[in-house]
């Protein structure tokens, strides 16, 4: 595997990029429009930096790593990819018309993956005529940062594929858990949003947030409380995972308070926004 594509040069496809050509991958960052993939360089480069100062990496490798990322919107620039990498918005149909148009351009070996959250690849492989070589790789957010990848079989993705992929993860430096069977959520998500679901159900019980963290964080040894780290998830993004799950399961155990609905509503979508269930302004 030598060429990876990544679509998408948003928060998670910026990052991906980045650990790949820190690998001493060549990488092609694929998004609608030049300004956005600029944006994701200019993150890359940010990054770097931050690198150096902290000295985990050489200032002379930088240009080297940077060389290494070719930003681009043409879709038909990914036609020589070993790996394609899809990082853009989590919208099923969005998804499924993307992998449609990698089947037809990408060569018969290229392994097409998924960073979705939540979707299924079973069925985004439907839209391919490749449902073995569709697989998810799950990223956490800061990429460059977490260690953790959650690998996601599809109902047909094969042992080939899996072996592939997981030499990818292996030279990217990544820790990786493997999920021979895909569910909502896969592992992290499913067990870490109905525990903050749990807090924002106390909160609408009318328990203070500031109470409900410090509980958390001196009772649990949590590093930080749910509803802070509820902000930093995005309320929108946590309602729309809880819906996913409900809808999914169809067991109440997952539906989300009424409170975080209507605070989504408001537009009080956490850190991002300037206001969730603390004040960011
Ligand atoms: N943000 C997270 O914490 C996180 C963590 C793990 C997984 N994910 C998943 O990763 C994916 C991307 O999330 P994100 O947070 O990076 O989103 P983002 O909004 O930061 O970036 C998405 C990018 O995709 C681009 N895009 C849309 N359609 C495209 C297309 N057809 N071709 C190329 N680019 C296209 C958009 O212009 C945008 O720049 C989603 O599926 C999300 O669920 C996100």
């Amino acid at each position: 595997m030598n060429k990876i594509a990544v679509l998408g040069a948003g928060k998670m496809g910026a990052g991906i990029a980045q650990v790949a050509a820190q690998a001493g991958f060549k990488v092609i960052m694929r998004d609608l429009q030049m300004p956005l993939v600029e944006d994701g360089l200019k993150t890359i480069d940010l990054n770097l930096e931050r690198l150096i100062k902290s000295g985990e990496l050489k200032p002379e490798k930088k240009s080297e790593i940077l060389s290494l990322i070719y930003g681009t919107v043409d879709l038909s620039d990914l036609k020589d990819a070993d790996l394609v990498i899809e990082a853009v918005v989590e919208n099923m149909a969005v998804k499924k018309q993307i992998f449609a148009e990698l089947d037809n351009i990408c060569p018969p070996h290229t392994i097409l993956a998924t960073n979705t959250s939540t979707l299924s690849i079973t069925e985004i492989a439907t839209s391919t005529q490749r449902h073995d070589q569709v697989i998810g790789i799950h990223f956490f957010n800061p990429v460059p940062c977490i260690k953790l990848v959650e690998l996601v079989r599809g109902m047909e993705t094969s042992d080939d594929t899996v072996k592939k992929t997981q030499g990818f993860i292996e030279r990217i430096g990544k820790e990786h858990v493997l999920l021979n069977r895909e569910s909502p959520g896969f592992i992290v998500n499913r067990i870490l949003l109905p525990y903050i679901n749990e807090a924002v159900w106390l909160y609408g019980e009318g328990i203070d947030k500031e109470t409900i963290d410090q509980a958390m964080i001196l009772g649990a040894n949590m590093p930080i409380g749910p509803l802070k780290l509820a902000d930093i998830i995005g309320l929108d993004t946590l309602y729309s995972i809880m819906l996913v799950f409900y809808n999914e399961f169809r067991d109440t155990k997952y539906r989300p308070h009424t409170c975080l609905s209507t605070m989504v509503r408001a537009g009080y979508y956490g850190r991002k926004s300037g206001q969730g269930f603390y004040n960011y302004e």
